[in-house]
């Protein structure tokens, strides 16, 4: 069966076209189409349906061991055939999400120029900044909608990992597409090569980036200019996703660009949504509201800060001032609280210190306040790890957490799964099932009581594919806070337990395409109102977003006259 979608008229013929992986439909090639696009005697003779070339995809898939080799397997289905590996995925999202993105794309990057086979994306490296318009237009896709780019310093929970980085947005923009119906057509990975750290990478003889130590300061921030205004003249209108930037340039960056461009940073951004989200669909369950929550963070970086700001600023649209609402946020770094009393805090964390004198007495005089005083004392209903230390949240602090809060929310968000602050076995247990457990990276369902209790897994992927199709469908020029609000509330508004009243706090990963289209109607609304869409009415809204979602099938072919 093909689209019945007009044909598509293309200029590729012969092994050319079963080379291109956009264009490519392998034996799905209809007798007419082999001969007018030269194919003859290159296909085996019979013709087959997507259906079944996704069974033969799905058992040889089956044979995979690791999954290393599963992720690897995928990826050259990708790069072979994009239509069917949408296909196959959309077909198994639940089971094939995991190896496509975190946890199992964090082993992808770390081992990229070991597993690299083909390339796929676009490396801007230093060395060549004087030609970044020429790199932009080898991209092999011309209406570029959009970008997820990363210099690739903070990979996941993993540091740096060079050019390995690029396995996130290949990961992320295959997201958009599964999740949120992005034609891959539309989309580019880039990896902005400007150097590594990791030693380990600099020794190995296969590591396939640029062999030097990273560029800094004003030298980096041009070279980062030099690709920004490069993209906006080749596509000025599209939407620049900034993915695992290290926290010294994530928020700079986001500053900088986001007038300029219409940008997100999703590790501020997405992630701060996602978790809003989450906090909003959590207080339903427990029949309490936001304003009334006390939240704890372990990790005040890109995306604790990020969060810990958005909840403000729900806190203040349930009445709070914006004072009352900062009492109510405790950040824990490295060297404990963050307090006002502590020199050279960046800004971003300056604005969440907590005041000195509301915090007197909590530890031993003179020294920092470690989480677990933190939580003696402040009492949270809700603790978040943001901060990719694996067993920080111990058993002792998740009990005494417990012990002053029937329901705790806990939120251990770092990734990929070896970073985890707590598993939510361990807090369930240690809760006697009680807690409500939200993780960045996906579980499995744990048994406490004989009770089997879901994991939602509160990650940004909920978020940012729903976010830009409301931008493509809206033409949105910027991404705005506002915007991002109402991407929490949407996918609250899409939670079970908002629903029905009971079941879990996030929506099943299976209706992800519909809880992207709520989130993209909400974005795009949102868009209109801020002035960056041009208004439409809300069943133009609609069906522009129903027109922008690209499905997994394939369409006939013509040839061009061109
Ligand atoms: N679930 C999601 O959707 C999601 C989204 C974004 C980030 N994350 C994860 O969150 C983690 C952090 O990401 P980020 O962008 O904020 O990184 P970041 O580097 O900006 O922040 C991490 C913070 O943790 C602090 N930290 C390190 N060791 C600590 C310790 N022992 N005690 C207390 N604090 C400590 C660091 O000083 C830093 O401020 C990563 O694992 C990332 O994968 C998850
Ligand atoms: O990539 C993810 O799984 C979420 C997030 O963007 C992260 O950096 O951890
Ligand atoms: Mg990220």
């Amino acid at each position: 069966m093909t689209s019945n979608k007009r044909p598509l008229h293309i200029h590729y013929s012969g092994p050319k076209l079963l080379d291109t992986p956009l264009l490519n439909k392998s034996s799905a090639f209809t007798r007419e189409e082999r001969q007018e696009f030269n194919l003859m005697g290159l296909l085996p003779y019979t013709m087959e349906t997507i259906e079944e070339q996704v069974v033969r995809v799905y058992d040889q898939y089956k044979f995979c061991n690791t999954d290393l080799e599963r992720h690897i397997y995928l990826r050259s289905i990708q790069d072979d055939n994009e239509t069917l590996f949408y296909r196959l995925v959309e077909d198994h999202l639940d089971e094939m999400l995991p190896i496509i993105y975190t946890p199992t794309v964090g082993e992808a990057c770390q081992e990229f120029s070991k597993i690299y086979r083909k390339h796929r994306g676009i490396f801007v490296s230093y060395p060549d900044k004087d030609r970044i318009d020429d790199i932009l237009y080898s991209a092999t896709k011309q209406n570029v909608k959009v970008i997820v780019v990363s210099d690739c310093e903070r990979i996941l929970g993993l540091g740096d990992q060079g050019v390995g980085g690029m396995g996130i947005p290949i990961g992320k923009l295959s997201l958009y597409t599964s999740c949120g119906g992005i034609s891959p057509a539309y989309t580019l990975p880039i990896v902005l090569d400007v150097g590594t750290n990791n030693p380990d990478l600099l020794n190995d003889p296969m590591y396939m980036g640029w062999r030097h130590e990273r560029i800094t300061g004003d030298e980096y921030y041009e070279f980062v200019d030099l690709f920004v205004q490069a993209v906006k003249r080749r596509w000025p209108s599209v939407l620049l996703q900034f993915e695992d930037f290290a926290q010294h340039a994530a928020l700079p960056l986001l500053e900088k660009y986001k007038d300029e461009l219409c940008c997100f940073n999703d590790d501020i951004q997405g992630t701060a949504a996602v978790a809003v989200g989450t906090l909003w669909a959590a207080c339903k369950a427990k029949g309490e509201k936001i304003s009334q929550q006390v939240v704890t963070f372990l990790g005040a970086g890109s995306a604790g800060c990020g969060i810990a700001e958005q909840i403000v600023s729900a806190m203040m649209l349930d009445g709070l001032t914006e004072e009352q609402a900062r009492q109510r946020i405790f950040m824990v770094d490295r060297w404990g609280l963050i307090t006002d009393s502590m020199s050279h805090l960046p800004d971003f964390q300056r604005r969440l210190a907590q005041k000195e004198d509301n915090v007197k007495g909590w530890s031993a005089e003179g020294k920092d306040i470690s989480l677990l005083e933190t939580v003696q004392n402040a009492k949270p209903t809700v603790l978040v790890g943001v901060s990719a230390q694996r067993g920080l949240f111990t058993e002792e602090i998740i009990k005494t957490m417990h012990s002053h809060c029937a329901k705790p929310l806990v939120m251990p968000l770092s990734n990929p799964t070896s970073r985890i602050e707590a598993t939510p076995k361990e807090i369930l247990t240690w809760t006697d099932g009680e807690a409500l457990v939200a993780t960045g990276s996906p579980f499995t369902p744990v048994t406490i009581n004989d009770k089997e209790i879901a994991i939602a897994q509160c990650n940004n992927s909920y978020i940012f594919p729903g976010v830009g199709l409301g931008v493509i469908a809206s033409r949105a020029k910027r991404v705005t806070e506002n915007m991002m609000m109402k991407a929490a509330e949407a996918l609250a508004s899409c939670s079970p337990i908002v629903v029905e009243g009971e079941g879990a706090i996030l929506p099943p990963m299976l209706s992800i395409q519909d809880v992207s289209k709520k989130i993209a109607f909400a974005v795009a609304k949102q868009a209109q109102k801020d002035g960056v869409a041009l208004e439409v009415s809300d069943e133009k809204t609609l069906q522009s977003i129903e027109d922008n979602f690209w499905q997994p099938e394939y369409r006939l072919y013509r040839r061009s006259s061109v």
